[in-house]
């Protein structure tokens, strides 16, 4: 029977169907725009392929840096690829590195997570690999107090007293500079960081680190756990192989961070500490060093350690190596010096200024090679060859989506900057590939100052430049001072990547004294 009640009853759910099935199809067509959209304004890429994505193009890179650097010339400076669920956006020219790392650096300042390494490990709450967080803000305060242009001053003495032992032990055997190489940059940072002495006294320490820096740069390659894949498995039982694997990790890196640490603390209470980062950490907050400020400052510290010794060795690496590939170059920075400061005399940290020619050296260096923190590391495991931080920016990841020039840049994407491209960018008459410090004394020259890009971009700058800057400086010119640089014989191959030199001894160049 007709009731008007059950009439009205009935036209209003329908009219809420109605309007619920609008605001669905809103919804889905809204959505739909917004996926097509996105997928359109997507940066240019190679073409991924279905599932894998472009997982294949980033596995059969011999060099990647060159390949992105190509990829500039197909689809611009902003090139995107997606791989195993991961958005990665490739960065290539100077004005993208400034628009998105320097301007928008609140976006783009996280670094891409590496479970085991990150979170099992406890690496995570180093600075280089934690994210923008309060924690990080406060670290990078504590070191720009202990590495501005004042305290820096104050390790001057303490640089060059160290190159001076790295050279005397090179003349005492000269074939195994390498090793004396690797220690003396260890030393640097660990002298510098925590006042240790500069005699090789303290190799348990430098061993130590070495061997648990080894075991984070062959974990934090994405692909080598599984775990880093499906992050959920970070909760499996503790008896799994890979736990397991992350626990004696774990243990490395608190000796590492801790040891030192407590030994500056031991020093301080028997007055005896020598003038370090630590200590004037330390001193600055003696009255209240809570727990919380205890871990802030043992983790800054380790982490200028993790950062700057890699850093430096493989900077006179690649030094060394052009000195012996364009020795006139070599024999032009020795007159410089012997002009300047007299044949046979050891330069200082502040001769630096006198010395334009080896400050060209030193950019030249930074360019002809770009080199970063944890040298050998790689971004993924798919990249099968485990140098690409050589010549790529630290990577980061976006805290939010972003859109620039028109195009689309998810959240949660790896970004990396490839510094190679700008490195190897024509410079008027001087050859990219080729070694010539005059591109920055020669007016007419285009080359961008490696100072503007070989230590990273806004929040996350190295907080170690100028120090990164003396220890290389004042090792390149006591070895030009010191030794002349050749090759071992006419049948020197020169090694395809500068971590390799030395490494065999067909590829050891030889150091004599000058
Ligand atoms: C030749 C020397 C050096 C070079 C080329 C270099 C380069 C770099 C680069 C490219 C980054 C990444 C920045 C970014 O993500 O934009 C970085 C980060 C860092 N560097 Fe250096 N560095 C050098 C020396 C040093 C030294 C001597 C120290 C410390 C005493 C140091 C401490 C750090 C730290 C702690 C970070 C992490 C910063 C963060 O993520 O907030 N570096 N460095």
């Amino acid at each position: 029977m007709f009731s008007p009640l059950s009439f009205a009853i009935e036209a209003e759910n329908r009219m809420h169907l109605l309007v619920a099935a609008a605001c669905a199809a809103i919804a889905m067509l809204t959505g739909l725009r917004l996926f097509f959209i996105r997928r359109n304004t997507f940066p240019p890429g190679p073409r991924p392929q279905p599932l894998i994505g472009n997982a294949l193009d980033l596995l059969n890179m011999e060099n990647p840096w060159e390949k992105f650097t190509e990829w500039k010339e197909q689809y611009g400076d902003v090139v995107g690829l997606r791989a195993l669920g991961t958005d990665i956006i490739i960065l290539n020219s100077m004005q993208a590195f400034k628009d998105l790392l320097d301007k928008r650096s609140s976006k783009y300042s996280h670094r891409p997570v590496f479970t085991v390494v990150c979170k099992l490990m406890k690496m995570g709450e180093s600075m280089p690999l934690r994210d923008q967080d309060q924690e990080w803000r406060e670290m990078r305060k504590l070191s720009h107090t202990a590495l501005g242009p004042t305290p820096v001053k104050q390790y001057y003495r303490m640089q060059e007293d160290m190159a001076a032992i790295f050279a005397r032990e090179v003349m005492d055997d000269p074939a195994n500079y390498r090793n004396a190489l690797r220690a003396a940059s260890s030393r640097f940072i660990l002298s510098i960081t925590y006042g240790m002495s500069v005699r090789a006294a303290d190799n348990k320490y430098i061993n130590h680190a070495e061997h648990t820096m080894d075991i984070i740069r062959q974990s934090i390659v994405l692909g080598a756990y599984l775990c880093d894949l499906m992050p959920w498995m970070q909760y499996l039982p503790s008896w799994l192989p890979f736990q397991r694997r992350a626990a004696a990790g774990r243990k490395m890196v608190d000796i590492m961070i801790t040891k030192p640490f407590e030994r500056v603390k031991q020093d301080i209470t028997e007055g005896k500490a020598r003038p370090s980062i630590a200590l004037d950490i330390f001193s600055g907050n003696q009255d209240e060093l809570s727990q919380q400020m205890y871990g802030r400052a043992l983790w800054t510290t380790a982490s200028m350690y993790a950062a700057g010794a890699e850093s430096t060795f493989a900077t006179i690496l690649t030094f060394i190596l052009a000195m012996v590939l364009w020795p006139e170059k070599q024999s032009r920075a020795q007159q410089e010096l012997d002009a300047v400061l007299g044949y046979g005399q050891l330069p200082a940290v502040s001769d630096r200024e006198r010395l334009p020619y080896i400050e060209a050296v030193m950019k030249e260096t930074m360019r002809w090679n770009p080199m970063l923190p944890l040298g050998k590391i790689s971004l993924t495991g798919f990249f099968h060859s485990a140098k690409l931080y050589l010549h790529l920016g630290f990577p980061r990841r976006t805290s939010q989506a972003d859109e620039y020039n028109g195009l689309h840049i998810p959240a949660g994407a790896i970004v990396i900057p490839n510094v190679w491209a700008i490195a190897r960018e024509h410079n008027g008459v001087y050859s990219p590939h080729e070694f010539h410090p005059e591109r920055f004394l020669d007016a007419t020259s285009t080359a961008t100052d490696p100072g503007t890009w070989a230590f990273g971009f806004g929040r996350r700058i190295c907080p170690g430049k100028l120090l990164g800057e003396n220890n290389i400086f004042i090792m390149m010119s006591t070895l030009l001072a010191a030794f002349e640089m050749s090759a071992p014989d006419e049948k020197f191959v020169p090694p395809k990547f500068i971590a390799d030199l030395g490494r065999y001894a067909s590829s050891l160049p030889s150091l004599v004294l000058y």
